[in-house]
């Protein structure tokens, strides 16, 4: 077998280098302070900061982008009200809301038949008299969008031609979405107006704003507010910070917003939402949402109970690549996701697939989210039937009929380490989608079969040898 050695060494450059400039980032520096002092600064801090915060904003945005859909879970939302005497309210159905009859219209249109999960709970406690403060958690594509899309529209008074509720977004691009959800949802209610606080869009100096609702950034928004004094915080009556756990990923995004917040009156109602629950974004919300009722939807459990995982043994990229031929050649693969730890080794084995005659859709850190989102749309309709990327680049993406993964080159996280949670969603199913699978995992050094050790000591389940060159064998796996 021939093995191209140059790539390979150039590859492993790559994957060296990239070890190597997580490990700068996490260097500390030691310098002496105004007094002599010795602080510890950690200098790169800054850039890893901004750099995971586009990573989360991006995946964000990447799940709005791919999702036209709920995302089921049959888990049950576990509601803590802050007034626990008071009738706990839930919803089977928009009518019951009392919404104004152009919102349902609106709602309707967009083809919702009934609340969601989150939802059913959510909006009656938004919906109530006196308006009441939400914290809420659901995993992406469950419907908070739409949840408190819904409660901004209702609160508006279309002659109040001031902004009265305000929307903060991590990012310009989230920014935008939601604001096609409002326009979406409000199309039958052409009177109510919105405005969009983000960088380059300028207003004159001096100007009010007369749109009900604004959404924005919070460095846009905080302008507005204070410096240019475009909107007036005292008449804001809902204010709504979203995607909490991308939001706080920068330092002064949380700052900006607590600053905003304190500009609005008592009586203001606060919403907050996230995907995600860690302490650091339980404690930004406690802080911007006073006196909250709290909403979870626990993330829906995936398992590896269904999958069969082999892996296989080889000693270079080529050989991997010899071994996936030969898995090609021994049994049908309706669509497979194919994951490679760098650019570099994603875009060489595109190529070869191609070569070998297989419809190939390439998903690379390269490409902005936009182009990200058409590849895998064109996948999920079926137009390619392997989709090759890179591990950081389809982080969070469900593409639920595929029934064969391989990792080309294991998760490892930044630190080397494996990255079972990577592992897990990638693999697992949830009980929804509990369809068989089947895992193949290309091990290719000793720190590769250890890494692979670990995730069966992680998940006590036996990953089994597969041999590529026994045609018979392989056949046996997709039985
Ligand atoms: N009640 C509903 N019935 C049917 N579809 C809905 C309902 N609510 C929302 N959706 C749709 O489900 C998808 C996910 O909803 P939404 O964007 O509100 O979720 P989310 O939890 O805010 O997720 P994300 O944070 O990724 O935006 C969207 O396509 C939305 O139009």
């Amino acid at each position: 077998m021939a093995t191209d050695s140059w790539a390979l060494a150039v590859d492993e450059q790559e994957a060296a280098a990239e070890s190597l400039s997580n490990l700068h980032l996490k260097e500390e520096k030691i310098k002496p302070d105004a007094n002599g002092a010795v602080v510890k600064t950690n200098a790169n801090a800054e850039k890893a900061d901004e750099e995971e915060k586009e990573d989360r904003a991006a995946q964000s945005l990447l799940n709005k982008l791919i999702r036209s859909n709920l995302v089921d879970n049959t888990n049950q939302v576990e509601v803590l009200q802050r007034d626990p005497n008071s009738p706990l309210y839930s919803v089977k159905s928009f009518e019951e809301l009392r919404l104004k009859p152009q919102l349902l219209q609106g709602v309707y249109a967009m083809g919702f038949n009934r609340p969601s999960k989150i939802q059913e709970n959510a909006l009656p406690l938004m919906l109530a008299e006196p308006p009441q403060n939400l914290i809420a958690q659901s995993q992406s594509g469950t419907g908070k969008t739409a949840a408190f899309v819904l409660a901004m529209l209702s609160q508006v008074e279309p002659a109040n031609r001031y902004p009265q509720c305000l929307c903060l977004s991590p990012t310009y691009e989230l920014a935008l979405q939601t604001g096609k959800v409002i326009e979406q949802m409000g199309k039958f209610y052409p009177e109510l107006k919105l405005a969009y606080a983000v960088r380059g869009n300028k207003l004159e100096r001096g100007q009010k704003i007369s749109e009900h609702i604004v959404i924005g950034t919070p460095g846009t928004v905080l302008d507005w507010c204070s410096k240019l004094k475009f909107i007036d915080p005292k008449k804001i009556k809902v204010f709504v910070l979203d995607e909490a756990d991308v939001m706080i990923a920068t330092q002064g995004h949380q700052d900006q917003s607590v600053r905003i917040q304190r500009m609005l009156p008592r009586n203001c109602q606060m919403l907050l939402f996230s995907a995600t629950f860690e302490d650091s974004v339980w404690k930004f919300a406690q802080k911007v949402v006073p006196d909250p009722n709290i909403i979870k939807l626990k993330r829906e459990e995936e398992t590896l109970d269904t999958i069969k995982q082999y892996y296989v043994l080889c000693s270079s990229r080529d050989e991997k690549f010899q071994a996936l031929c030969n898995i090609y050649g021994a049994i049908t693969i309706a669509q497979a996701m194919i994951f490679c730890h760098t650019r570099k080794t994603a875009s060489w084995l595109a190529a070869e697939l191609s070569k070998e005659g297989h419809q190939v859709a390439l998903l690379s850190g390269e490409m902005v989210v936009e182009q990200r989102a058409a590849v895998i749309e064109r996948f999920r309709e079926g137009k390619e039937k392997v989709l090759v990327t890179t591990n950081v680049c389809a982080r969070g993406i469900d593409v639920e009929q595929v029934s064969v993964v391989i990792n080309f080159d294991l998760p490892v996280d930044k630190g080397g380490n494996p990255d079972n949670e990577t592992y897990l969603h990638r693999i697992g199913r949830t009980g929804r989608f509990g369809k068989r699978g089947l895992a193949v995992n290309m091990v290719d050094s000793k720190h590769s079969m250890n890494i692979l050790n670990r995730i069966q000591e992680h998940f006590n389940k036996k990953i089994e040898r597969l041999d590529t060159d026994d045609l018979d064998e392989i056949e046996k796996i997709a039985n």
